[in-house]
């Protein structure tokens, strides 16, 4: 199977688009199609418009990792609720969408971070979780091939992993076999507003009527919004994966250290990356957004290497326009799908550290490289709200790299906010306004 995705796969769900309906779902990334998942669970009429094609940008690109360990603590209740999702939607599709629980562990390069991994246990004992340390022997028998020794590591083996190229269009056919209606080569324009609420949105196939919008559309969401008036400090990070082709596994779940992020995949190679590592293209809703940032930049002031500007056309290019008229090519339908250009070197370098890191698996050959733009927020958590200053419009952006695992949980409450059913969960901390009323900014962990 060819992965990720990109805008010469054929489109599965090519519309047309009803002229009404109940709730308009913005973007068909993970998010976008479980909000509508669960919407059509609630009856309502629900489509999904996706500009290019269903998981092409980060719900593709991601790591494949459904995990509960090393989460902020007030999405720990929603993942969890996620993983039992996962489980229950991974039996109601016909598609092997490679849900298997082969845990997550985080290896300690120094007893600083063993220690600040064993602060977050307390997290995991408060929910149950069967996180646990494990000590310099037991982390070498866990994963057999390592070359280094490590101080120890947090391990959670109830953490998952699935194949995200197939998993998501798994769940767009689950959606869409219990009423939703998915339209990809569909991009949103803009929201139709009267009488200062939600009446619709503008697409390039024309108007649908619809009282509720939910905005789910990861890197390009802050663009969106900022036509309509709402400042949202989102911006997106590229992060760039390596996959190895298919090679001897001892241990088949996802590990990292500071230098590689592994997981093994079903078809037998192992996917790699850098967490904590990523690459922000300057532009101007960087600069708009910088003060927000600052508490992130001095935490972590290596985290996010500065380019200087990004190739055209992206969401915050130099020339992308911040606004334009309904009748106007927006700038969604001119990238159908954001395929940055992946960093070569990084890739290189992933592959000579995973060889070095696991030499006993034997030769490390490449398959492909990719990248994504991940939508991030400046304190690593997302915004999952109603808007206020537009009635009938909900967000879930920002998801900050760790979007793919918790997708069916957050999809579910995005469309109880939208029903007005039992949320379930605070979502205090993700609410939009926690940019301008004042709040201090709590960091959440890392993308
Ligand atoms: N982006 C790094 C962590 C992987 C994940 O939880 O999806």
């Amino acid at each position: 199977m060819s992965f990720p995705t990109f805008m010469d796969t054929p489109p599965q769900w090519p519309g047309p688009a009803p002229k009404e309906t109940d709730v308009v779902v913005i973007g068909g990334g993970v998010i976008g199609v479980c909000t509508a998942l669960f919407l059509a669970r609630a009856g309502k009429r629900v489509v999904v418009l996706e500009k290019g094609r269903i998981a092409a940008e980060q719900s593709s690109r991601n790591w494949g990792w459904i995990r509960v360990q090393g989460r902020d603590p007030d999405e720990i209740p929603i993942v969890l609720e996620a993983a039992d999702h996962w489980r229950a939607l991974a039996q109601q599709t016909n598609v092997d969408i490679g849900l298997r629980q082969e845990g997550v562990t985080y290896l300690a390069e120094t007893e600083k971070e063993y220690t600040r991994y064993e602060a977050w246990l307390d997290h995991a004992q408060a929910y149950g979780l069967d996180s646990r340390m494990l000590d310099s022997a037991e982390t070498a028998k866990l994963i057999p091939n390592l070359s280094r020794s490590y101080s120890g590591a947090i391990y959670t083996a109830q953490d998952m992993r699935a194949e995200p190229w197939v998993a998501v269009p798994a769940l767009a056919g689950i959606a869409v076999r219990e009423g939703a209606t998915v339209v990809e080569d569909c991009a949103v324009r803009g929201l139709d507003i009267e009488g200062g609420k939600v009446a619709g949105v503008i697409t390039e196939q024309g108007r649908i009527k619809a009282p509720e919008v939910v905005l789910a559309g990861g890197a390009w969401s802050a663009l969106f919004l900022q036509r309509h008036g709402i400042f949202v400090p989102q911006l997106s990070v590229r992060a760039t994966v390596v996959a190895t082709k298919p090679m001897d596994a001892g241990y088949k779940g996802g590990a990292t250290d500071s230098k590689v992020a592994f997981r093994h995949r079903a078809d037998g190679g192992y996917s790699l990356a850098q967490g904590g590592f990523s690459e922000l293209f300057v532009g101007p809703h960087a600069f708009r957004s910088l003060r927000h940032y600052v508490t992130q930049l001095r935490a972590d002031p290596f985290g996010v290497r500065l380019l200087p500007r990004a190739p055209a056309g992206y969401p915050d290019a130099w020339g992308t326009p911040r606004s334009w008229a309904d009748d106007d090519v927006s700038p969604f339908e001119r990238m159908r799908v954001l395929n940055p250009a992946p960093n070569t070197r990084k890739a290189a370098k992933l592959l000579r550290q995973f060889a070095q890191m696991m030499p006993g698996l034997g030769t490390v050959k490449p398959a492909r490289t990719w990248a994504g733009m991940i939508d991030t927020m400046p304190d690593i958590v997302p915004v999952v709200d109603r808007v206020a200053a537009i009635p009938g419009l909900t967000v879930g952006t920002g998801m900050s790299g760790h979007g793919f695992g918790i997708g069916p949980g957050m999809g579910r409450v995005l469309a109880a906010l939208v029903t007005g059913d039992k949320v379930g969960h605070d979502l205090h901390r993700f609410r939009l306004s926690r940019f301008s009323d004042g709040s201090a900014m709590t960091l959440g962990p890392g993308i």
